[in-house]
């Protein structure tokens, strides 16, 4: 630990979180570092401190209180440090486990790469939890809003997200790109375009396996039903269709007892509506049309059928496997009118980067949009809490943007901490205050009658909404 961190003195009256055989221990004043972020950031995080102040003051009285510090990254670190993201900063959010952050710009093809990216990555935050929920008179594009209710859990430290890329006419792309035709492709047909920026797509046993791990847990421990697999494996078979296949490897192999396979459900369930069905007969449930495919595909299917019942028939059969947790998956452009036509289908969605990142902002359009998107990136022992969307540099400093989405990053951090009360009374209050039709020009424009309000009156008014919402 450190007295300051980039010339910041940390507030000598809190205490840092500390993490203990896998568990977050937190004092009642805990210093949180959090980062201001770019753009709308600014107006943003002054409405959301001020919120959660009120919160912690009202739930506990004095009892516990978060120390907030700032470090510094970004426009104002380069400002203040000529440093982007600052040594300083990355060891600060290290130290004291538990941050929050507003959003941080990165430039569209050339300049710095991403600060959020770098830091998810420095600090190996692998699972970046992005959940998706509808809360009471949220306009919404849809008819019934509140069927969807859904925790995507993406993969947050590989993917193109790697950053391993070479700009077109280097010498570093050319020399890639003729590795790739001349002794990868061996000057076959397939070739890469000589003019080609090309980037690297890596996706790893490691990172996928304890992405979909902590995607089965949090389906556990929350009580859910349901997780589903979303890859593009049909095309990129060798990363996206490797992912779906390590992730079927956790659910069967790590948590056998709790799960069944969609396809292992479809077996089991035919045998439980016709006890006397032979594995041919099931396999021909399963793929219709099996008759009319090449012979080693129809015995690869009965083998399934076989090896399915001999492993599992006994503990899942009968039915039993309609309460365990269902682990389907989907192809990842289907998965986008899936979650709009059949949200109430899908719970928790695993997916790789890039996926995620599309599926989450189209997600939250459905309840809402990206005023209201939250967002963690957990890691081993450090979570980094933050908001879906980026910096909207459009609206900076203007005091208009909707601060719902760091408010809600910071209901999921009081919630992480166990400090549950505060969580509750922020999330209450804002649906209070939504229902009042009190609200930022987003949600003002597809309302009707709304009056439409700047950030900090926002906040104020759901600071007002306190009272009422904690004597219901
Ligand atoms: N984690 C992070 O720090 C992230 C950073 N970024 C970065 O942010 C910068 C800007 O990205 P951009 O593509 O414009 O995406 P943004 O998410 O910043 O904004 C896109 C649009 O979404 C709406 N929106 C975003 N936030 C809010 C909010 N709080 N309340 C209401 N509406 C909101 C606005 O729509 P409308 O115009 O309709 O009002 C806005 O113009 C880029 O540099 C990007 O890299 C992007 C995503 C995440
Ligand atoms: O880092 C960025 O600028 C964009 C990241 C992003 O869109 C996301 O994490 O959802
Ligand atoms: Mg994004």
């Amino acid at each position: 630990m450190q007295e300051s961190y980039n010339g910041i003195a940390v507030p000598k009256d809190g205490e840092a979180i500390q993490y203990v055989d896998g568990k977050y221990i937190v004092p009642d004043k805990p210093i949180i570092p959090f980062i201001e972020g770019d753009g709308t950031g600014r107006d943003i995080w002054k409405a959301s401190q001020r919120v959660f102040d009120a919160a912690v003051e009202k739930a506990y009285g004095g009892k516990r209180q978060v120390k907030w510090y700032e470090v510094l990254a970004g426009e104002k670190s380069y400002r203040q440090t000529s440093n982007w993201l600052p040594d300083d900063t990355v060891k600060a959010t290290v130290d004291y486990r538990v941050s929050i952050k507003g959003p941080l710009t990165t430039p569209v093809g050339g300049g710095i790469r991403s600060l959020n990216v770098a830091l998810r990555q420095l600090m190996d935050l692998y699972s970046c939890v992005r959940p998706v929920k509808y809360y009471t008179g949220v306009p919404s594009p849809v008819k019934h809003p509140e069927k969807c209710n859904i925790v995507i859990f993406r993969e947050n430290t590989e993917d193109i997200y790697a950053g391993i890329e070479f700009r077109e006419g280097t010498p570093e792309a050319q020399k890639f790109v003729s590795f790739v035709n001349d002794e990868m492709l061996k000057g076959g047909k397939k070739k890469i375009r000589l003019d080609s920026g090309v980037g690297v797509k890596p996706i790893s046993i490691t990172g996928s396996k304890r992405l979909v791990r902590s995607a089965i847990n949090y389906a556990i421990k929350n009580g859910l039903k349901t997780v589903t697999l979303v890859h593009k494996g049909n095309i990129q078979k060798f990363t996206e269709g490797a992912f779906r296949e390590w992730g079927y490897e956790v659910a069967t192999q790590e948590f056998r007892d709790l799960t069944v396979t969609e396809r292992e459900s479809w077996i089991l369930g035919n045998l439980d509506a016709n006890p006397n069905l032979t594995p041919e007969e099931n396999a021909a449930l399963v793929e219709p049309g099996i008759e009319f495919a090449p012979k080693e595909f129809g015995d690869s299917v009965i083998a399934e059928v076989k090896q399915v019942l001999a492993e599992i028939g006994a503990s899942h059969g009968g039915g039993k496997w309609k309460s365990k947790i269902m682990v389907n998956d989907r192809i990842a452009d289907s998965i986008f009118q899936q979650i709009i036509i059949r949200p109430s289908d899908y719970q928790v969605l695993a997916t790789t980067n890039l996926n995620g990142d599309y599926i989450s902002d189209a997600a939250a359009a459905q309840v809402g949009g990206l005023g209201i998107a939250p967002g963690a990136n957990i890691g081993d022992g450090y979570a980094v809490f933050e908001a879906t969307h980026g910096t909207a540099p459009k609206y900076a400093d203007k005091d208009v943007i909707n601060p719902g989405s760091v408010m809600l990053s910071g209901v999921m951090m009081f919630d992480f901490l166990g400090w549950t009360e505060a969580a509750r009374l922020i999330e209450n209050s804002m649906e209070e205050t939504i229902k009042q039709k009190y609200v930022t020009y987003d949600f003002e424009r597809q309302m009707e009658g709304a009056t439409k309000v700047k950030t900090s009156e926002f906040a104020t008014r759901m600071i007002e909404n306190m009272d009422k919402v904690a004597s219901k």
